[in-house]
This record gives C-alpha cells, sequence and structure tokens, in this order.
C-alpha cells in the first residue's frame, strides 16, 4: 500500500481516510435525511407541495434563522410524506445515501405521531419502515435500528400515542431499539414526559432523550434524573456544568455530538465555539453524528472532518471516535465486535507502510 502521508497533503489525506472509514451512525433524523434527491422523487408525487425541489432554492429554504424555523421547514417536508409508500421510498434512499459514506450501522429517529396523525396508517408504516430496513441491509450492507421519538412541542397526547406506538405488541416493528424525545426545548420541561419514558424502558426500549440542545445543562440533568437517558442527543449545553461532565464520564454516558446542525440552528455560534473540545478533555465518550443532514448542508463523512479540525486528530484519532459510536449504540455484541474490528482493521491497513 503506498503511504498517504505525505507532507502538505495531511488535510485531503485524512477526508480520503474518513471517506472509506467504516462508521457508525446514533443520531440522524428520518424526514430531516430526505436529501435533494429524495425531496424532489417526494415533491414529484405530491406537486401540491411548497418545498422547493431545485437544488438552488432547496439550499437557500434550508438556511435557518433559529431553531424555531428549522422546525417550521422541518415539518413542511414531514408534509410530503403522505402514504406508507413514500415512508418506504424515504427510508430506503436514506440508507442508500448512508451506504455511499460507509455507514454500516445506523439509529434512525423516527417521529411516527407525525406521520400516523396526517392520516398514514399505524401498520402500514411500520410495515413500510420495516420492508425498507430488510431492503437496506440485503442491498447496502447497512443495519438500520429504529429510535421512536416523541414532538415534545406537542404535548402528552403526542407521548401517549408514541409511547403506545413504540410498545403494542401488534405495532411495535423489530428494528425498533430506543425511544427519544425531539422537537424545541424551550417551554416544554423534559420530567413531564417521566411516565411515557418509564413504559417504553420497561418494554425495553433504551432512553435517548435529545437535552441541552438549546437549553441549560439543568435540562441534561433533568434528561438523565427522570427520563434515564443511556445517552444524549446533543448535550451542547452540558460543557457549562463540570459536575455534569464528570458525570458523563464517570457512567460512560455518550454525548450525540452534531457540530454542523449546532451552527445552522444558531445553538452554537460558530465552530470553533463549539464545546466538543471541553467533552473530549473531561473524558465524556463523544460520538459524532449528522443529524438532518441535507438541511444542514452537511453529511457524517463531513462532521468527521470538522471533529478532526476542532479535536486534532490524525487517523487513529478518527477510527478511536469510529469506535466511540459502535460501543455507545445499541447494536447487539457480536455487531459491535465485528464492526469495531473492521475499523481497526480497515485503520492499520491504511496506515500501514
Ligand atoms: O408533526 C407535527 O405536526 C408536529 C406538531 C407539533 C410539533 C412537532 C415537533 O415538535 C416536531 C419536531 C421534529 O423535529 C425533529 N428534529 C429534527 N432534528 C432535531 C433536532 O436537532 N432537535 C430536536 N428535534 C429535531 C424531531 O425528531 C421531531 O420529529 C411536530
Ligand atoms: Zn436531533
Amino acid at each position: 500500500m503506498t503511504d498517504h502521508r505525505t507532507p502538505g497533503d495531511d488535510t485531503r489525506d485524512l477526508h480520503a481516510f474518513i471517506a472509506g472509514l467504516p462508521k457508525a451512525e446514533l443520531h440522524v433524523h428520518h424526514v430531516g435525511s430526505a436529501s435533494p434527491r429524495i425531496v424532489s422523487a417526494l415533491a414529484a408525487r405530491h406537486p401540491d407541495s411548497k418545498v422547493p425541489t431545485d437544488p438552488e432554492a432547496l439550499a437557500d429554504y434550508f438556511t435557518f434563522t433559529d431553531f424555531a424555523h428549522f422546525i417550521q421547514v422541518y415539518l413542511s417536508v414531514v408534509d410530503l410524506i403522505r402514504t406508507p409508500e413514500d415512508v418506504r421510498l424515504l427510508t430506503y434512499e436514506v440508507a442508500r445515501d448512508m451506504a455511499r459514506q460507509q455507514v454500516r450501522y445506523a439509529e434512525l429517529t423516527i417521529t411516527p405521531w407525525s406521520s400516523t396523525r396526517r392520516g398514514i396508517d399505524e401498520l402500514a408504516f411500520m410495515d413500510a419502515i420495516e420492508d425498507a430496513r430488510k431492503a437496506a441491509e440485503a442491498e447496502f450492507g447497512v443495519v438500520l435500528r429504529w429510535c421512536f421519538d416523541i414532538p415534545g412541542e406537542a404535548g402528552l397526547e403526542a407521548a401517549e400515542e408514541t409511547v403506545r406506538l413504540a410498545t403494542d405488541d401488534r405495532l411495535r416493528p423489530e428494528g425498533l431499539v430506543s425511544f427519544g424525545l425531539g422537537g424545541p426545548e424551550i417551554g416544554v420541561p423534559r420530567p413531564q414526559f417521566k411516565p411515557y419514558f418509564d413504559r417504553a424502558i420497561a418494554a425495553g426500549l433504551r432512553s435517548v432523550p435529545h437535552a441541552g440542545e438549546t437549553t441549560g445543562p439543568e435540562t441534561v440533568w433533568d434528561a438523565l434524573n427522570d427520563l434515564r437517558a443511556e445517552r444524549i442527543g446533543h448535550g451542547t449545553s452540558s460543557a457549562r456544568d463540570p459536575k455534569l461532565l464528570a458525570h458523563l464520564a464517570e457512567h460512560r454516558i455518550a454525548l450525540e455530538v452534531c457540530p454542523t446542525s449546532n451552527i445552522a440552528t444558531r445553538a452554537v455560534r460558530t465552530l470553533d465555539e463549539h464545546p466538543i473540545k471541553e467533552f473530549a478533555r473531561a473524558g465524556v465518550p463523544v460520538t459524532i453524528n449528522s443529524d438532518d443532514p441535507p438541511m444542514f448542508g452537511t453529511d457524517l463523512n463531513n462532521e468527521y472532518a470538522v471533529a478532526a479540525r476542532l479535536l486534532d486528530l490524525d487517523e487513529l484519532g478518527l477510527a478511536a471516535l469510529a469506535k466511540n459510536a459502535v460501543e455507545a449504540s445499541f447494536l447487539d455484541e457480536a455487531g459491535r465486535t465485528r464492526l469495531t474490528a473492521e475499523i481497526d482493521t480497515y485503520a492499520s491497513t491504511w496506515l500501514a507502510p
């Protein structure tokens, strides 16, 4: 193998390394993963939609003034998904895009309530995601698992419906592994969702709420204490609380860090001000994720490149980051061992003289 470490070539080399690195993604939203290609396909099915299909106009449309604006635009894309066939197409095509980035495993956050309240039959919805999951694994080699999240701002009725969809034996899809909480945090206290998380956890689901994305570290404490979070979506404001950082590090509670998302929604001002360095310095397990990649003009490979710059990582550092995601995933033990070994083999082959 050639020496990829030619002086002056470092950045290009790292990008090539990242492009081929086998990866797991733990924080990525279903509808938020609809690329311009997928949006166009859905819009062609529903020409009355107000979502632009031309990539340039779409880039403009996906420029957000704040988090509330982001959610408003997000819901206009949700409105494009109207039939079980739309659900299947979205899921299958998202997996195709993941495979192109060497994503081997992804936990995709789905908000089933948003689809069932728009009239999609609940059983047909579950069949559509499961059918796409099986096809994605067979055809693209991407293993998908689901996290069903409560859209917090929609209140307790949506929470009740989400936990029902996640725990009813006649509906619960085979690929479902976790239970989450998304949407705006301001004015949506986490503790009110405790009974719903208790039920989901009792049914064997893992707890992965968003917290500390747009509110302070107290929200992360609430997610840990009331919702029994095993990982935290974003957790950005944890950096403001040294005791919290120590707790996350001690209990190996991973943060699902999504750097570009935090800039796009204006949760963080600039990438250089992103607290990822503080997380790493405190020993908190950091995982790298893309959240809603096309909406934020990014993809998982770019997020790894951003992390490499912010954390000053070389190839082995990047491989360690990829392994953090595997370790923090809800993949079974055999799958974790296999994917970790694949990452190690890839890195050692790349670095071999
Ligand atoms: O579907 C509806 O009609 C509806 C009505 C009221 C409120 C909501 C929501 O709050 C939906 C939020 C939606 O946003 C997703 N999402 C995507 N990225 C993020 C993120 O970075 N932080 C929080 N939420 C995010 C989330 O999964 C929900 O689907 C919906
Ligand atoms: Zn998210």
